[in-house]
């Protein structure tokens, strides 16, 4: 029996581990964060949330579960890695305690996970280098879960334009990342092979998208977002797309700002 602040394990390793901020099984929906850290910060973990979490449950948010994830971290652990764990914690999640029905959050690199995890197959499989020992080569099977909504906050989602923009991120691209294609087919928006047809793989409706910026982010200029928006665009999906003074990076996944996004979200989910 899960009870609030109870964590799970998803995997073996220490970090393959969920954490139950909120939870009741009469709760019919369920918020999970996506921390960041560059893929590799142990500093970043889903107790980033614990600030966002109590401001949510403060305001009658507690009628929703309120989970946070952690994934294994580069170097250690390569690209797609991130992605398998996220996958394995959102399956974990509907199996063993019948999550559904979810609102996804990720902040910066968890941002990116939340887009790979549209094509988690094909970006799997691009992404797995037999040869590499450090990566996991048991892709999940699929992917169970329903997601109503993905809120993508002060992400990172073309690592080839980012690169661009601040050739200094190659220090903590490279720890994640074998090599230039190999960053390049992490991401609909850089790989050919999405080009043609980036449709999204996920079974069922396209989920709503909401896409937060703060404009006094010192570490993401709105590049990475305006060209992220132009992509939905193209594809026909017009997300809902806050761009505010939300703070610093480190700050915004902590603000009141992005509590009342989030709260407007869960009350207007459909049961
Ligand atoms: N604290 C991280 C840096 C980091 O998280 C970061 C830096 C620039 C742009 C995005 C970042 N994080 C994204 O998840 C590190 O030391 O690698």
């Amino acid at each position: 029996m899960i009870r609030s602040g109870d964590t799970v394990k998803y995997g073996e390793h220490e970090l393959q581990q969920i954490k139950f901020f909120n939870y009741s099984e009469n709760n019919k929906k369920s918020v999970i964060f996506i921390h960041g850290g560059a893929w590799r910060d142990p500093n970043n973990t889903y107790d980033d949330f614990q600030e966002i979490i109590g401001n949510i449950l403060s305001r009658d948010g507690s009628r929703a579960n309120l989970i946070g994830v952690n994934y294994r971290l580069s170097p250690q652990f390569k690209h797609p890695s991130h992605l398998i764990d996220v996958v394995t914690a959102l399956n974990t999640l509907n199996v063993h305690y019948s999550i559904d029905n979810i609102i996804l959050v990720g902040h910066s690199v968890g941002a990116t996970l939340l887009l790979q995890l549209l094509n988690y197959k094909q970006i799997i499989d691009l992404g797995v280098d037999k040869s590499d020992p450090r990566i996991t080569t048991n892709p999940p099977a699929s992917l169970n879960v329903s997601l109503k909504d993905l809120v993508f906050v002060d992400g990172i989602y073309d690592i080839v334009d980012l690169i661009d923009e601040y050739p200094g991120y190659a220090l903590f691209v490279n720890e994640a990342f074998n090599s230039l294609q190999h960053y390049k087919d992490s991401s609909q928006l850089s790989s050919t092979v999405f080009q043609q047809n980036p449709l999204f793989a996920l079974a069922g409706e396209t989920p709503r998208f909401t896409v937060v910026q703060s404009l006094q982010d010192e570490l993401l200029s709105a590049r990475q977002t305006h060209g992220f928006v132009k992509f939905l665009d193209s594809l026909g999906i017009v997300p809902l797309v806050f761009f505010g003074n939300y703070g610093l990076h480190e700050q915004v996944y902590k603000l009141d700002q992005l509590a009342n996004i989030l709260l407007e979200l869960l009350n207007s989910t459909s049961q």
